[in-house]
């Protein structure tokens, strides 16, 4: 089953075409992570399937529901955690969440331990003060608390781990994958290491339109160039193993102490570096395989 669906969806705002003929759909219980450069359209987008923008052309459905502008109708199924979340900062958390348990949607089947509950998921369990004196992680965890308090089938953040520090980064990230299992999540993120680390699939936009949606695994089988690198101890070594390269018309690349040697396509380039070697008799002091990082590939994406 399909949580969210976008179809042929474009936007403009004023002349400039922010959103040109997107189309991708978020399947059930997968964590979608969302990247592109900035003012690629990741905001608009998610803006859209929240009802919050009008739309020039195409579809959105959420839960099979068609999304309308201004109509909040197919939010009940969505928590929304905002790049800078906003709160009446004079509450506590509890107050805060306890507040928005009693406005949300589904009201009736709000439960006050749910407050606690969430406040214990985000580890804000024992802040007893004012928002006013959070610090920027702390609300970005209060934001997560309040975009799960209603136990959304989906959830959507928009780049949540840029104003963390590495430690925040990683508990904010651990509860994303704590709750995967019952929420389907779409996140945007500059930080690559982040969406490799917790989505199943991946959606590459570039300049208002989709370049990939495809799992991580897929993305990088359809990219995956090999690269060996051949670490010498002794310069000697180097300078000899270069020569034989370029007299066997292998091209190389130095960086340090590393020769690095591109794959190619249809070539068994690993062993014959490996004979070339021993024929030459060097030891090297590390030969490996170097798998391309998603950085490499997203860059290569949107060429
Ligand atoms: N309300 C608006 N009025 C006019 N232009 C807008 C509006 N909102 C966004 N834009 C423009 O639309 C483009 C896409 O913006 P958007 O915020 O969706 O990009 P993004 O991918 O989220 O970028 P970032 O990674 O920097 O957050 C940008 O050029 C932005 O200036």
């Amino acid at each position: 089953m399909k949580m969210i669906e976008i179809n042929h969806l474009s936007k403009r705002f004023g002349h400039k075409q922010v959103l040109q003929d997107l189309s991708f759909s978020v399947p059930k219980g997968s964590v979608v992570g969302f990247v592109g450069e900035n003012g690629a359209g990741k905001t608009t987008t998610m803006k859209a399937i929240l009802g919050l923008l009008p739309i020039d052309e195409g579809e959105i459905t959420v839960c099979g529901e068609l999304v309308q502008f201004g109509s909040t109708k197919t939010n009940r199924w969505i928590g929304y955690l905002p790049d800078v979340p906003q709160f009446y900062s004079f509450m506590t958390a509890v107050e805060y969440l306890t507040f928005c348990g009693k406005i949300q949607p589904n009201k009736e089947s709000f439960q006050p331990q749910r407050v606690m509950e969430v406040l214990e998921l985000v580890g804000l369990e024992a802040s007893k003060q004012k928002i006013a004196g959070f610090s920027s992680g702390m609300k970005q965890r209060l934001g997560l608390a309040q975009a799960l308090i209603n136990r959304p089938a989906i959830l959507i953040c928009d780049e949540p781990t840029s104003a963390l520090d590495p430690l925040g980064r990683k508990a904010f990230l651990d509860v994303l994958e704590k709750i995967k299992e019952e929420t389907t999540v779409l996140f945007s993120s500059h930080i690559l290491a982040d969406v490799e680390q917790l989505s199943d699939y991946i959606a590459i936009l570039h300049k208002g339109q989709i370049r990939a949606f495809e799992t991580m695994d897929s993305l990088k089988n359809r990219y995956r160039k090999t690269v060996f690198g051949i670490v010498f101890t002794d310069e000697g070594d180097h300078l000899k193993f270069a020569k034989v390269l370029a007299i066997h018309g292998i091209s190389a690349k130095r960086k340090n102490n590393q020769l690095l040697i591109d794959e190619q396509t249809g070539t068994n380039i690993g062993s014959q570096l490996l004979q070339l070697l021993n024929e030459q008799h060097i030891v090297p002091e590390s030969f490996q395989r170097i798998e391309p990082s998603l950085e490499s590939i997203y860059l290569e994406v949107i060429k």
